[in-house]
């Protein structure tokens, strides 16, 4: 369960945004309408001028990033000079998170990583998103925030909807943003970014 109540001022630009939802929720808008502003507030990586983030009905607002259980994911979140199993057990670990190779064997399988040991930067961009969302699974946080993270992936539909289906499963609340209204439809909650603002679809 995520609930948001913040307020961030970014020169003109204004992120005034009250929610309060869990499962799998799609927030969909214009260029420049607030999205990654939202997610980067949540990650903590943007303090908020007011407001709170609780998930799970604990108050993260003022916790480190990297304490908080959320994990963002954006396109260039990976390691290129990592080979692709390093990258998948390196994630987790690096989160306190020990995961074993029948694990992450297993994660890449339903995810269709490729079974090469290719150094990440090596792999074409669809397949780097895929190692991205995969590593982020893997960590088990309470929240992954994926931002227009999968947007390269071909067979995107089947794709998105075996990642919902594993976020369910580890009982992670997933906020995916995307340009592409089509996406939503893998949602349990949409919303619409419009001018710093949310407006909920369903
Ligand atoms: N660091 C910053 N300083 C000042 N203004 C910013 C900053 N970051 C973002 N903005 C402004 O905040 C607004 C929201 O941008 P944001 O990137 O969150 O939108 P978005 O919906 O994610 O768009 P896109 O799909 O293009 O990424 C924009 O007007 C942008 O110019």
């Amino acid at each position: 369960m995520i609930e948001v109540y913040v307020k961030k001022k970014l020169q003109a630009f204004l992120l005034n945004v009250n929610f309060s939802e869990k499962g799998i929720i799609a927030i969909t808008g214009k260029n420049g309408s607030g999205k990654s502003t939202l997610l980067n507030v949540i990650a903590g990586i943007l303090k908020p001028d007011e407001g709170y983030i609780r998930l799970n009905d604990i108050d993260i607002t003022n916790l480190p990033i990297n304490k908080r259980n959320v994990i963002l994911v954006t396109p260039d979140s990976y390691i290129p000079t990592l080979d692709l199993k390093k990258h998948l057990t390196w994630g987790a670990k690096l989160r306190g998170r020990k995961v074993n190779d029948k694990e992450v064997m297993e994660v890449a399988k339903l995810l269709g990583v490729p079974n090469e040991n290719k150094k990440v930067g090596n792999l074409s961009l669809g397949n780097r998103e895929k190692v991205s969302l995969a590593t982020a699974i893997l960590t088990k946080p309470n929240l992954i925030l994926v931002d227009e993270g999968f947007s390269n992936i071909s067979e995107k539909e089947y794709f998105i909807n075996i990642y919902t289906d594993l976020c369910k499963k580890n009982q992670i609340d997933l906020i995916y943003v995307t340009q592409d209204t089509e996406d939503a439809k893998f949602s349990d909650h949409h919303y619409v970014m419009n001018n710093g603002s949310l407006h909920k679809v369903f």
